[in-house]
């Protein structure tokens, strides 16, 4: 079995991964906050673990991983937006035009990642359907002395729990130090962060032992991975900007509600998607979505081969020269695949005879934190085998990398022309073709073998033999009337 090693933001250190179930393989990744589209930056994390999710699947099956990926929905940005479109006269309580703002952006979210190849989550629970496990969990904090109620908040005291700041390897007194926000009176430190606060009465807000409010976003993690994974688990992940604070309180949180747990074993972070140097973002504006590429017309696969191009713990830009780099080697790697009559038939065959296996020094190579770029050089040798059986290795490692996500795609990621639609008679008629030859030259008739293939290679027909199989398919020059008559 291949071993994975990964870094662990909270050691430091890359270590060989072991399961706590292998039977049940548990990851969290922090999702997007649904107030609008995805931007690039926030596409990183998707690409980045959903080759992690893939890989764990690859080594412990596809039914012993389980994925959770939140939707944050409880957010001023969707409160304005609805408000707004209330002000302007829509229909609909504020409640529901709050969760259509949230719904029209989730259905963006996904269509733009589902674009990049992404596979969706196991399961991606959204927080507001978890208020119920977040005030529990308050509830059980407050009991404990880990958390107090003050002027309708509820607030997480940072001096109950002794490794606050481990992983991102601060100090509260450091923190203090460096704090210039104005902290509110009813804090006993400043660092004390918000569990729960009051909601005001023109927005939504739930029932509590604290009155009418709403939770704070890092609780919303904690109660939902413990609800979904349980107070132990794998890995939890997300980008370096959610290390600290939003990561090390989610750490406070779970540790102190669930003593002994230990909460997740490995923390993985990727780092930021820049542009001059600055981290992508909202804030700063410097920004352009997923969306406004995939309009521009440059294909998911491409903006996915970008990202994986660079490792997911180093800085990295978006660049029109890297753009153009990655659709010139796709289109060829492509290109390749389809000159061997690689698509949907050809690949079930492979599958089939089990001949459909990674090769393991690319799966190694990737093992090796994810070493993308590393595996794609690895792709890259394997792209030069001859036959459609020796390139098997390859066209397997595309579909674990998620470049393919469809083989009849094929055509139109190659470049080349589309594969003509072929109608079932027809169709028939070239299978009967294929099954007179190989009858042929099981009697060893190998005029008739020659001719039958000079037949179906005149009107077009590509075969693909494969060990005792053969699949074609429709070349761009088909023609079907070249088959009229012929049996
Ligand atoms: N520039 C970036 N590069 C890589 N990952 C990013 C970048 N910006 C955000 N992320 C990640 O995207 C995910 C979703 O984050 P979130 O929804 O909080 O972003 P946001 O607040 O909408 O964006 P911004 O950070 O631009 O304000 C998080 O895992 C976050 O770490
Ligand atoms: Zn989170």
């Amino acid at each position: 079995m291949t071993t994975i090693q990964l870094y662990n933001t909270a050691t430091r250190r890359k270590a060989p991964f072991e399961p706590i179930d292998p039977a049940n393989v548990r990851m969290y990744v922090c999702g997007p906050t649904v107030y609008d589209r995805a931007h690039l930056g926030n596409a990183r994390p998707v690409v980045v673990f959903d080759i992690l999710f893939r890989l764990l699947a690859e080594v412990f099956g596809p039914d012993h991983v389980t994925y959770v990926r939140n939707f944050t929905d409880v957010d001023d940005r969707i409160n304005e937006t609805a408000q707004k479109r209330k002000a302007a006269g829509a229909e609909g309580t504020l409640e529901q035009l709050i969760h259509d703002r949230s719904d029209e952006t989730i259905a963006w979210y996904h269509a733009d990642m589902d674009a990049l190849g992404a596979l969706r989550p196991t399961i991606e629970p959204r927080a507001t359907e978890w208020i119920g496990a977040m005030v529990s969990m308050i509830e059980g904090l407050v009991a404990s002395g880990h958390a107090y109620a003050a002027e309708g908040h509820v607030l997480f005291s940072v001096e109950s729990y002794p490794e606050y700041g481990a992983l991102s390897g601060r100090s509260v007194d450091d923190m203090i130090a460096g704090a210039r926000v104005e902290v509110a009176p009813y804090k006993r430190n400043s660092m004390d962060f918000v569990l729960w606060k009051p909601s005001p009465d023109d927005l939504p807000g739930w029932d509590s032992p604290w009155g009418r409010g709403r939770p704070g976003w890092h609780i919303e993690c904690s109660a939902m991975a413990y609800e979904l994974l349980g107070a132990r688990f794998d890995i939890h992940a997300g980008g370096m900007d959610l290390q600290f604070p939003h990561h090390e309180n989610e750490i406070a949180q779970s540790c102190c509600a669930h003593p002994g747990e230990g909460f997740a074993d490995v923390w993985l972070h990727n780092e930021m998607l820049q542009v001059e140097g600055k981290k992508m973002s909202k804030s700063l504006g410097n920004f352009f979505t997923v969306r406004d590429l995939l309009d521009k017309g440059v294909p998911g696969e491409v903006i996915r081969f970008v990202m994986l191009s660079t490792h997911y713990r180093k800085p990295m830009d978006w660049t029109d020269a890297k753009r153009a780099e990655a659709e010139a080697t796709l289109r060829g790697w492509f290109g390749i695949l389809k000159a061997h009559g690689y698509g949907p038939q050809t690949v079930s065959i492979l599958k089939e005879a089990g001949d459909w296996v990674q090769d393991p020094e690319f799966l190694g190579v990737l093992a090796n934190d994810l070493n993308t770029s590393g595996a794609m050089a690895r792709l890259h040798v394997l792209s030069k085998a001859r036959t459609a059986a020796k390139l098997a290795p390859f066209a397997a490692g595309l579909e674990l990398m998620g470049f393919v996500t469809d083989w009849a795609d094929l055509a139109r990621l190659s470049g080349a022309d589309e594969t003509p639609a072929v109608d079932a008679d027809v169709a028939a008629k070239v299978e009967a073709l294929i099954a007179a030859r190989a009858a042929a030259r099981a009697a060893k008739d190998w005029a008739e073998a020659d001719r039958l293939r000079d037949v179906l290679n005149d009107a077009g027909v590509r075969v693909t033999d494969l060990g005792g199989q053969a699949s074609w398919e429709p070349g761009p020059e088909f023609d079907a009337s070249k088959l009229e008559g012929l049996t």
